[in-house]
């Protein structure tokens, strides 16, 4: 399981470098503007700037409206700006049809600037408080705009978790559908240490966090520090381990 970090700004993702060895993905995201809020592009090309070249740098192009034109732009500036992971919060789709919409023209977008880029398509494991489309339905929305990835995350940062909204079993459904299609399937939401097991067990490609490796846990007061990032990979670390061997043994 690859573990993303999410940075608010240059000041942290200067931290996430010092525990660079410990994580795989920094994700630009502005925070204060939502779930998936976008941060500027010279924000992007700091952090890219500021990152080891071995880790990939995504940026979030925001919990999105349904205005295809219009996010199809701000995902080639964040492309253009450095990101080669490009996370789209499909936050005003009410339909599986509007989701491909929109995707279908980041993928273009991203592509024909960066035939390597990798695109995300996300929902919301909480679509249910804000009447967006089943998160159920991203896999399919993934494969069928051309997208690389499914994810899910929560849209609304209470303090409810991703399995408070979607027990593991339909996270372990989501993760199925998109392995079905040879796409990678991320999860967030609150994560934290205790939800790994879970997650590692039905095969979660990619895990993103940031209140987890915030100093009290709190991703708006409190910062990312070095130190969480390295505990939290610990933790991961211990429960691929445990599930290999569960595995190995019951086969
Ligand atoms: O993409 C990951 C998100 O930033 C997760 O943030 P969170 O762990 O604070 O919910």
């Amino acid at each position: 399981m690859l573990l993303l970090i999410s940075p608010d700004g240059v000041e942290e993702a200067l931290d996430c470098a010092k525990a660079a060895q410990h994580l795989d993905i920094v994700d630009v995201k502005k925070p204060d503007e939502g779930s998936l809020g976008a941060n500027f592009p010279w924000v992007i090309r700091e952090i890219r700037e500021a990152v080891p070249a071995d880790k990939p740098v995504s940026a979030t192009v925001g919990d999105v409206p349904y205005k295809p034109g219009t996010v199809a732009q701000a995902a080639l500036g964040a492309v253009v700006s450095g990101a080669t992971y490009i996370k789209v919060g499909l936050y005003g789709c009410t339909t599986p049809e509007q989701a491909i919409d929109v995707m279908r023209g980041v993928v273009r977008a991203v592509k024909d600037h960066r035939p390597d880029a990798f695109v995300v398509a996300s929902g919301y494991a909480d679509a249910h408080r804000v009447g967006c489309v089943n998160p159920l339905a991203l896999p399919d929305i993934a494969r069928r705009s051309g997208s690389d990835a499914a994810m899910l995350d929560t849209a609304v940062k209470d303090g409810t978790r991703l399995f408070d909204h979607l027990p593991p079993e339909t996270c372990e459904e989501f993760v199925r559908r998109a392995h079905e299609t040879g796409l990678l399937a991320a999860l967030a939401g609150s994560v934290r240490v205790e939800d790994l097991g879970a997650l590692t067990r039905i095969g979660t490609d990619i895990v993103g966090v940031r209140g987890a490796v915030c100093e009290g846990g709190d991703r708006n007061v409190g910062r990312i520090r070095p130190h969480l990032v390295a505990a939290f990979r610990a933790e991961m670390d211990r429960h691929a381990a445990q599930h290999t061997v569960a595995v190995t043994t019951a086969g």
